[in-house]
């Protein structure tokens, strides 16, 4: 099971070659996967201090690319958990586009690790596991 949202690709995205440059993935999948939190009703980041939901941190980001996409692309974006640990979810997105006959061409694969954390004062972070009622919405998706 996973959450599916599109964007179109704005001309910012594009690189000097009129392609989408490899750095425009990072942000895309972070705005997926917090909206994929938000359709949960997961909170995406605690309101203060003294709030005690969790925040995730990331820990490892990584993006493969198989074929470009292009300014005005309509860009079809799958969020997907695969693994939840004790304080760790992987998530991974795929982006992929349509071609002239409706087939989808895959544009990018990415992979984000979070970490289940507290936010200490000043900033500091504490890995927690993450809450069970996080991770039965989680496992529902
Ligand atoms: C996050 C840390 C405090 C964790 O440190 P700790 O030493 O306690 O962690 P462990 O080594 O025990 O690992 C915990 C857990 O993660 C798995 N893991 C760790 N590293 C990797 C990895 N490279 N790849 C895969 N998995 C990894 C490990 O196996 C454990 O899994 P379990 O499930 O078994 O528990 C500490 O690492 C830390 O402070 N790191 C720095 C974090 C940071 O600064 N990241 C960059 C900025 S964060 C950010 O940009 C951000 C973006 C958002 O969109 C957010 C959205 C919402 C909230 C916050 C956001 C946010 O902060």
């Amino acid at each position: 099971m996973s959450f599916r949202t599109r964007r179109i690709v704005e001309f910012r995205d594009t690189d000097a070659a009129g392609i989408v440059h490899f750095s425009a993935f990072f942000p895309w999948m972070e705005s997926a996967e917090h909206e994929m939190l938000r359709s949960l009703g997961i909170k995406v980041l605690p309101d203060s201090h003294d709030d005690p939901s969790v925040t995730w941190p990331r820990v490892s980001v990584s993006c493969d690319y198989a074929n470009a996409a292009r300014f005005e692309d309509w860009l079809d974006i799958e969020v997907s958990v695969v693994h939840i640990g004790r304080s760790s979810i992987r998530y991974e997105v795929t982006f992929s586009r349509q071609d002239g006959s409706g087939g989808a061409v895959p544009v990018a694969k990415g992979a984000t690790v979070v970490v289940c954390c507290r936010l200490r004062p000043r900033g500091g972070l504490e890995k927690v596991a993450i809450p069970d009622d996080i991770r039965v919405k989680l496992e529902s998706l």
